[in-house]
């Protein structure tokens, strides 16, 4: 009982914890043990910007950001949500995520702002680690991951929906979605470049990244950065109809064919890992980047007044 608590620590479950016995361990894919349940129970974990809810009956992880006002990836956020992601790929009976926000109109507003501005050298190599971290974790996952869109979503916030298998996106044209990062004066890394390549193509990504184009809802739905708008009720809902369809193929053969997709775009990262994180430090520091990105930081506080 004291390992599972130092396991997880801010776990709360629902099931009968006094009856696990040794019996009651299972091992991960990596070899770790883990605790095992019995089908019906579910556990829910609350960390400091995510909820993570586990459906031990579907094998679904729910995983909820929320962090106050829009969900931007600080890097302490993307780091407690790839040690998330992690512990969920360790747990045999996780075969599915579903990521969605729980803060209203936002799914996320892409990277924190204030990490890249004003910040040394060191602070943004770790961020920009703790950036690439996020999606090897979720773009390389061997689990089914359906993002479900429930607000806007621009920029990193984009990269993280686009790095998921199916998008599942709110009906409502006041959300938008894509990677602006030109309308902020900096340019999107090669990965999230061939991250949205993979996604829609080579010429509609032409067409994006260069005019850094935030597509309502439905243009993305039409030029295939979402597949499915669905009303903003039933987002949650259309994400479990949509992975159950998942779930019914075998996860070896999905996972190989995920990976056989994947591989060459993860590895590509992986063998620049370090010289990305240079060209990031040296690019974010310049001053005429730390400039465009204050006028952009006044300009979002202008927007309220
Ligand atoms: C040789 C080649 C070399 C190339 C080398 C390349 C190297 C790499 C270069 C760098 C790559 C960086 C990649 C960057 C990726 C990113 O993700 S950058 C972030 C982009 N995000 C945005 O543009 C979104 C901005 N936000 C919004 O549009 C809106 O906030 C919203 C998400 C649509 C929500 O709107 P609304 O509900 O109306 O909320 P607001 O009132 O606008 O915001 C509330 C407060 O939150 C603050 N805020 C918003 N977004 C961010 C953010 N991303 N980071 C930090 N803070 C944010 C906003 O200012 C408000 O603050 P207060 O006024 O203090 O309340």
């Amino acid at each position: 009982m004291a390992t599972l608590l130092k396991l997880f620590p801010t776990c709360t479950w629902t099931g009968r914890l006094a009856h696990l016995s040794r019996k009651g361990w299972a091992q991960s894919r990596s070899g770790r043990l883990l605790p095992c349940f019995p089908a019906s129970q579910r556990c829910a974990s609350t960390t400091s910007y995510l909820t993570v809810e586990m459906d031990d009956n579907t094998g679904v992880a729910v995983v909820t950001m929320k962090s106050p006002p829009v969900n931007s990836l600080s890097l302490d956020f993307l780091t407690e949500f790839s040690i998330s992601i992690e512990k969920l790929e360790m747990d045999r009976k996780c075969r599915g995520v579903i990521l969605t926000s729980g803060l209203p109109k936002v799914f996320s507003a892409g990277l924190d702002i204030m990490e890249m501005y004003g910040k040394g050298p060191e602070h943004c190599a770790e961020f920009w680690r703790a950036v690439q971290e996020m999606w090897l974790k979720l773009y390389g996952s061997n689990m089914i991951t359906i993002a479900a869109v429930n607000g806007s979503s621009p920029a990193g916030g984009c990269l993280m929906a686009m790095a998921c298998d199916y998008r599942i996106m709110a009906d409502n044209p006041k959300y938008s979605i894509g990677l602006n990062e030109t309308l902020l004066g900096i340019v999107a890394p090669f990965w999230f470049k061939d991250t949205m390549m993979n996604t829609i193509g080579f010429r509609a990504t032409e067409l994006a990244l260069q005019l850094g184009l935030l597509h309502n809802a439905p243009n993305a739905l039409r030029v295939g950065l979402v597949d499915e708008l669905v009303p903003e009720k039933e987002v949650l809902s259309a994400a479990s109809t949509a992975i159950s369809k998942w779930l019914a193929i075998p996860d070896h053969a999905r996972q190989i064919t995920k990976s056989m997709m994947r591989k060459p775009t993860i590895d590509r990262l992986l063998s620049h890992r370090d010289q990305d994180i240079n060209n990031f430090v040296s690019f974010i520091t310049k001053d005429s980047i730390q400039k465009s990105l204050q006028v952009y930081m006044e300009r979002l506080k202008q927007r309220k007044t």
